[in-house]
């Protein structure tokens, strides 16, 4: 064959791989049928019953199809397609294109036999629930194809007769065009666009939406198919697509037309969800009317891809993504990277650096304690708002115990510490401290503000807020733990406050912490846009905070008194 016929006049500049050989299918080469009981070759798969429903939730789908290397066509977009409906993908390469958003380069046709080799190994081995057939090229793998689908006749076949891609090029011989007639009778829906509707019957594309609707009947009913007329070629503001059955009864599905560019791809991503869809749920129109809605989708979410400069892909995956969205595993670590600066604010405040070297005054360390024992309190009371809003059951135990363990650390800082470091007197005598054992203490000016965010976000922020004002909380805390705990590690002789170092080292909550972490990553992924932009201010307010926090008994810690050591 001529293999410039099978690219555009504007990329014939670029060889082909390969030389195509054509060869047509003959009905005499294909045989009659053992696998599924009676059928015979050549007997029209419209007209057979309606299929089984696969054994399994997963309908096995079939590809049959080129290779388009920018993944927007061919059996890249029926992988996308046939997953994004819950099917397990597989695919048989007919072809090698080498193209991309904007046109085809090259075309390589690999040697038939291989084809064959691909269909026999699966079939051989996996019940296939459905098979989807997009390019084919040449007469000769239609042939094969057509064969192979005789001996196995797969329970539903979509055969999307491809001819020119979105870019114009073309990527079937033109003398293949009555292989593929041999093929739609083995098929149980054909999706034609408008002008490969045309090419099928030997006349001029339709020029209007009623003339594609008339011709897919003309097609129905001289081979006794099923045919879906999509109307993605058609001048107008409309995109209908029409189920034509083989007695002629039509079932239009009326669409608006989405003003995008990205329309690469469509057919074969259409065809490849009602592959998947079909065996679900065993009904046509039903299949069509839901694989119309997810692409309509797919095209007006298309824009968020940005891939090539031509006519790009379409966001197959997209509503898988809106609720499992592709960055929410790393709004954490969006978060994280966002409070860069505060995690170097608090690793070089004297207050870090003096715990660590031992040579933190007393009277700083007894106002951090006192002022954690407070803080926690409220922590606490935090911790449990959250429980109370968790949607899961692991949540809310999970925030509860956070909230119990407060308030236990709370009841040993006042036991075990406060009473080793008690603020100084007179600050006492002022009204700081009330009562032994520091019950009663006075919050400073960060502390306030602090639990007051909490406080603030805890009354009237959602689930995903609360879990972000929070959570910074576990993580700088735990960050701050690591810090102190190495250097204290690598300390020399006995550390003054050595034993409050090694709380900080506890497994427990680096664990607890990863865990939060991870619930706010699954609050993110389930939340709005305008959610994620509160919980990304909750956050930052928190850390802001923890910053101020830890340089507080600097500023605030009343001053030294001449009788405390310091
Ligand atoms: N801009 C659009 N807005 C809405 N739906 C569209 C748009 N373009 C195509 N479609 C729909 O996409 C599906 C494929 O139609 P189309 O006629 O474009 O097929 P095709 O030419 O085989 O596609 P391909 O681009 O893969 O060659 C149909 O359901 C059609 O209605
Ligand atoms: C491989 C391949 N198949 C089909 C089409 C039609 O869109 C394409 N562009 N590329």
């Amino acid at each position: 064959m001529d293999t410039t016929a099978l690219v555009s006049s504007d990329q014939d500049a670029l060889p082909l791989a390969s030389t195509v050989q054509a060869s047509t299918v003959q009905a005499s080469t294909i045989p009659a049928s053992t696998v599924h009981g009676s059928l015979v070759a050549g007997s029209p798969a419209a007209a057979l019953p309606v299929p089984h429903l696969p054994g399994t939730r997963h309908p096995r789908v079939l590809s049959i199809a080129g290779s388009d290397p920018s993944g927007g066509a061919g059996i890249q977009a029926d992988i996308k397609a046939i997953s994004a409906h819950g099917g397990y993908a597989m695919a048989a390469i007919t072809a090698l294109t080498a193209q991309n958003t904007r046109g085809v380069r090259e075309i390589h046709v690999p040697d038939v036999g291989f084809l064959r080799a691909q269909l026999e190994a699966i079939s051989e081995d996996i019940s296939i629930d459905a098979v989807k057939i997009g390019m084919l090229g040449t007469a000769e793998v239609m042939s094969a194809v057509g064969q192979w689908l005789a001996a196995t006749r797969p329970p539903v076949v979509v055969l999307d007769p491809v001819m020119v891609a979105t870019s114009g090029d073309t990527l079937m011989a033109p003398e293949a065009r009555n292989a593929m007639l041999s093929l739609l009778s083995l098929a149980h829906l054909v999706t034609p666009n408008i002008p490969e509707l045309g090419v099928l019957l030997g006349k001029p594309a339709a020029s209007s939406w009623d003339e594609a609707v008339q011709q897919g009947k003309e097609l129905a009913a001289e081979h006794q198919i099923r045919v879906l007329v999509k109307g993605g070629h058609l001048a107008s503001r409309k995109c209908p697509d029409a189920l034509v059955s083989a007695d002629g009864t039509v079932h239009e599905f009326m669409g608006t037309r989405i003003d995008t560019p990205n329309t690469h791809g469509t057919g074969c991503s259409l065809s490849a969800a009602l592959a998947t869809l079909m065996p679900q749920l065993n009904d046509w129109p039903r299949s069509v009317a839901r694989a119309k809605a997810w692409l309509a989708r797919a095209l007006e979410t298309s824009a968020e891809l940005a891939v090539g400069h031509g006519s790009g892909p379409v966001n197959h995956l997209s509503e898988l993504w809106a609720t499992a969205a592709p960055h929410a595993d790393s709004f954490s670590q969006e978060l994280w990277a966002d409070c860069a600066e505060q995690r170097a604010a608090i690793a070089s405040l004297d207050f870090i650096s003096e715990l660590a070297a031992g040579t933190l005054a007393r009277r700083h360390f007894a106002y951090y304690l006192a002022q954690d024992a407070l803080y926690l309190g409220t922590y606490s009371r935090v911790l449990a708002r959250a429980s109370a809003l968790a949607p899961t059951e692991a949540e809310q135990k999970f925030w509860a115990g956070g909230a119990q363990n407060c308030l236990e650390v709370e009841v040993s800082l006042h036991r075990d510490w406060l009473s080793q470091y008690p603020l100084e007197r007179e600050h006492d005598a002022a009204g700081l401290l009330e009562g032994g054992q520091g019950a009663g203490l006075m919050q400073g000016p960060v502390t306030k503000h602090y639990v007051d965010h909490l406080q603030g976000v805890a009354f009237s922020g959602s689930y995903g807020e609360v879990v972000a004002a929070v959570l910074p909380c576990y993580w700088l805390y735990a960050e701050v733990g690591r810090m102190l705990h190495t250097e204290y590690l690598a300390f020399e002789g006995e550390h003054p406050y050595g034993a409050w170092l090694q709380t900080y080292a506890s497994e427990e909550f680096a664990k607890a912490t990863e865990t939060a972490i991870a619930i706010l990553d699954n609050a993110a992924r389930s939340g709005s846009v305008r959610e994620r932009a509160g919980m990304k201010a909750a956050f930052a307010h928190s850390a802001a905070y923890e910053v101020d926090f830890f340089a507080a008994p600097h500023l605030h810690a009343p001053a030294p008194q001449d009788t405390q050591s310091d």
